[in-house]
């Protein structure tokens, strides 16, 4: 029989651990391990004092295998990417508030109430992660916003409760995982990043955290490769544009740790980085060259440890290497004009090997863009083959006889991305099906005309924007 003294004694012990843990300790996680703690200890009314400490390593542990890559583990980090975030946004700055558009004041004039978010109705769901759950709604105002907040059914939710049963200190554990993200999106800014409309802290009136997103479409791997060479290329463009602002963003060089094709979307055919909770900042500190080491399933890279003891240029490698691997890789090479092969075989090899860095790599891409835009890779193009049609200014044809070509932007019939003319002559003429093109007022991103090719036509009716070329009877196929 225990004494009722000695049961008070052992309550005030545990409670005053907890409170002294939670009150002293700078780190987040410790508090939140000292909250799993308390609750193992009130849940379980016989745990020898002597094995708290141990208990509470077992929880350090079991917690950072469970989620390795949350690094918000400190409050101090937090703090100071916060810190950080407003100085290089000043407009910004202002303390934490229950909901801020701080993101968005140039874009979006009127503030986002979190009482608007969290009421918005028929939402629809765009995507579920480990971490997060993404709805798509409406604002009142018309904007499109997607809305982030924890997945409760999570992966990392789950395995949390598993390990330490306790739902609201792995709700904080996990939502630590967005916060993060907000922080992040606050600091990096480029139209390669989603944007940030605004966001919403607990309150006192309760609901969790939740951000508000630029929304856009989720990234279909499949789908990209079914589409025109030039869409393929501009993704893989904003790639390149946004690892060259990582490797020296206002925070420092950022990695994306967990580096996928989900973690992006596309916004109007823009990819577009969102999944963010996973980067970290600054290159890795090392001690040895050993500690240099990238390591990738069928291969490894390694630099030298600098004299300040930082792996140099690490972060910038990884993010390379894996864009070669997810995404230049299927993306680029497939369907490339051919003319510009020889650059994309540069692009390849310099990436998959990671000869170059992302200064070489935007060079080539930039020079890629340049060449393909201005038409120069055309140059040796028949300038006889145009003689071959018969030009039709101010019209467009009607009716007739459509047919299919591939990869063309419409699917019902062959529309494809010209240079002018002369390159829509060509493709005319390597069409078996095609008697007629059109070049019309639409433009492709890079500018080029989208040219729309048909077997016949019915009529051609006045169009100040469009002209019709006619393939001549006994027209030649110029071999090419
Ligand atoms: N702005 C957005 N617009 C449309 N869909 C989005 C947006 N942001 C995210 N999504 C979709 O929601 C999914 C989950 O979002 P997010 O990647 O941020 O969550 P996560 O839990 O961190 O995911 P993961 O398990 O990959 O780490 C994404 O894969 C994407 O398909």
């Amino acid at each position: 029989m225990v004494a009722p003294s000695v049961l008070l004694c052992v309550a005030a012990l545990f409670a005053l651990s907890f409170i002294s843990l939670s009150f002293f300790a700078r780190e987040w996680d410790v508090r939140v391990n000292a909250r799993a703690l308390a609750t193992g200890l009130l849940h379980s009314d016989a745990f020898p004092a002597s094995t708290r400490q141990l208990l509470l390593q077992e929880l350090q542990e079991r917690r950072a295998k469970l989620l390795p890559d949350l690094t918000c583990s400190g409050e101090d980090r937090f703090a100071e990417l916060r810190r950080r975030a407003l100085v290089s946004r000043p407009a910004a700055a202002g303390g934490r508030r229950n909901c801020v558009d701080s993101a968005t004041e140039n874009t979006h004039s009127r503030q986002l109430e979190c009482s608007e978010l969290r009421r918005v109705h028929e939402a629809v769901l765009l995507g579920l992660g480990y971490t997060k759950a993404v709805f798509g709604a409406v604002l009142r105002n018309g904007l499109s916003v997607a809305l982030k907040s924890v997945n409760a059914q999570g992966a990392d939710m789950s395995a949390c409760l598993r390990d330490l049963g306790d739902a609201s200190a792995c709700y904080e554990l996990v939502s630590c995982k967005l916060s993060r993200e907000i922080v992040l999106l606050q600091s990096l800014q480029h139209p390669n990043i989603i944007q940030l409309y605004g966001y919403c802290h607990p309150g006192k009136r309760g609901g969790g955290v939740m951000s508000a997103l630029e929304q856009g479409s989720p990234l279909q791997m499949i789908q990209l490769l079914q589409t025109p060479w030039e869409e393929r290329f501009r993704v893989c463009l904003g790639l390149v544009r946004l690892l060259d602002y990582l490797s020296t963003s206002p925070l420092g060089s950022v990695v994306l740790l967990d580096f996928q094709p989900r973690q992006f979307v596309l916004v109007s055919g823009e990819l577009k980085l969102t999944d963010l909770d996973d980067a970290s900042i600054g290159d890795p500190v090392c001690s040895t060259d050993a500690d240099c080491v990238l390591h990738f399933p069928l291969r490894n890279f390694s630099i030298a440890c600098s004299s300040e003891g930082i792996c140099k240029g690490l972060n910038e490698k990884r993010n390379l290497y894996n864009s070669y691997r997810y995404f230049f890789t299927y993306l680029l090479p497939h369907r490339a004009p051919p003319a510009l092969q020889y650059l994309i075989e540069r692009i390849m090899n310099s990436t998959g090997e990671l000869k170059g860095g992302i200064n070489d790599t935007l060079e080539d891409f930039e020079e890629l863009l340049h060449l393909y835009k201005s038409g120069l890779y055309l140059e040796n193009l028949p300038s006889s083959i145009i003689k071959d049609y018969t030009v039709a200014k101010r019209t467009r044809a009607a009716g007739g006889k459509a047919y299919r070509c591939w990869p063309s932007y419409d699917h019902s019939g062959c529309v494809l991305s010209v240079h002018g003319a002369h390159e829509a002559a060509l493709l005319c003429h390597s069409h078996r099906e095609c008697a007629c093109f059109t070049l019309g007022s639409r433009r492709t991103w890079t500018g080029r005309i989208l040219a729309s090719f048909t077997s016949s036509f019915d009529d051609l009716v006045p169009d100040v924007n469009s002209e019709v070329y006619v393939k001549k009877a006994g027209a030649s196929d110029p071999a090419l």
